[in-house]
């Protein structure tokens, strides 16, 4: 599905947070980055209509007011950075609430091979019949994503899917990502602090800045060390891998008191 956003505006309180955006996302996986407070995570709850704002977003052609609420909750399925799953409840059952709250809550037998597949998929089917209340946080979080991916959505967004998650483990999902997102021809957008996750798995990276897509492309033309010290007050090496893929090797901040600036934007 092709989503296009088209002069977005938003704010909390009147307090202006997304001033204008514009993007296109298609059928691939699409990195949004930007430091602290850049916008990004109102962005994503923007475009799946949990945040109303100001502009369009247009789904395959058509604007998403006009399209009924349970064909949005089809077409997008959305991961909060903060997962809220710990119901007293198995992560299979888990999983297969994630497939039922977006088609009506009959089970049938293929649901449930359908939550089990997607549990292999991710490398967790071994905690299937665990309790979700018992899970660490890495392994919650690999269960909201189970409960995302499991619709096949049309499109995907999901804000930090990475951050409980160890090396391996982020290395896994993204692998799982792309082969569900080149298999399913669907349109994946998510929001990042790794540019080297987001240069190495996204056709296409977004970089906001205070509210701002200030730069768009393909990872080696927005992940440069000209950006990287502009927009994160960062200097950085940035070399080009074999397949012309950009890594990151931060080496020092260029600001005296850096989380302050970063954090309050
Ligand atoms: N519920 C809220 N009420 C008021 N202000 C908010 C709320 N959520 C976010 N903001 C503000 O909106 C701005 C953008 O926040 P947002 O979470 O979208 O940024 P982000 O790029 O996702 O940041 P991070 O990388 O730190 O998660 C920040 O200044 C933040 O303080």
């Amino acid at each position: 599905m092709k989503l296009e956003i088209k002069n977005l505006k938003f704010g909390y309180n009147s307090n202006p947070v997304l001033k204008n955006v514009s993007m296109v996302a298609e059928p691939m996986i699409t990195a949004i980055i930007g430091p602290n407070a850049a916008g990004k995570s109102t962005l994503l709850k923007c475009m799946c209509g949990i945040l109303k704002a100001e502009g369009s977003i247009i789904l395959n052609g058509k604007d998403l007011k006009a399209y009924q609420k349970d064909e949005v909750i089809k077409a997008i399925s959305y991961l909060p950075q903060e997962s809220s799953t710990s119901a007293v409840m198995t992560v299979l059952e888990a999983t297969l609430m994630g497939k039922l709250s977006s088609l009506g809550w009959r089970i049938k037998d293929e649901d449930l091979s359908a939550s089990m597949d997607t549990l292999e998929k991710l490398g967790i089917e071994d905690l299937a019949m665990r309790q979700m209340n018992e899970l660490s946080g890495g392994q919650k979080q690999m269960v909201s994503i189970a409960q995302s991916i499991i619709r096949k959505p049309g499109v995907l967004l999901m804000d930090e899917p990475t951050n409980s998650l160890d090396l391996q483990r982020q290395l896994e999902l993204f692998d799982v990502i792309r082969n569900i997102t080149e298999e399913n021809d669907m349109t994946t957008i998510v929001a990042l602090h790794d540019l080297n996750l987001a240069a190495r798995y996204a056709g296409n990276v977004i970089l906001m800045n205070g509210g701002k897509i200030v730069a768009a492309g393909s990872p080696a033309s927005v992940i440069t060390e000209a950006m990287i010290r502009e927009v994160y007050g960062v200097n950085a090496r940035v070399t080009l891998d074999g397949e012309g893929i950009p890594q990151v090797i931060p080496i020092n901040s260029t600001r005296k008191c850096g989380i302050k600036k970063a954090i309050t934007g």
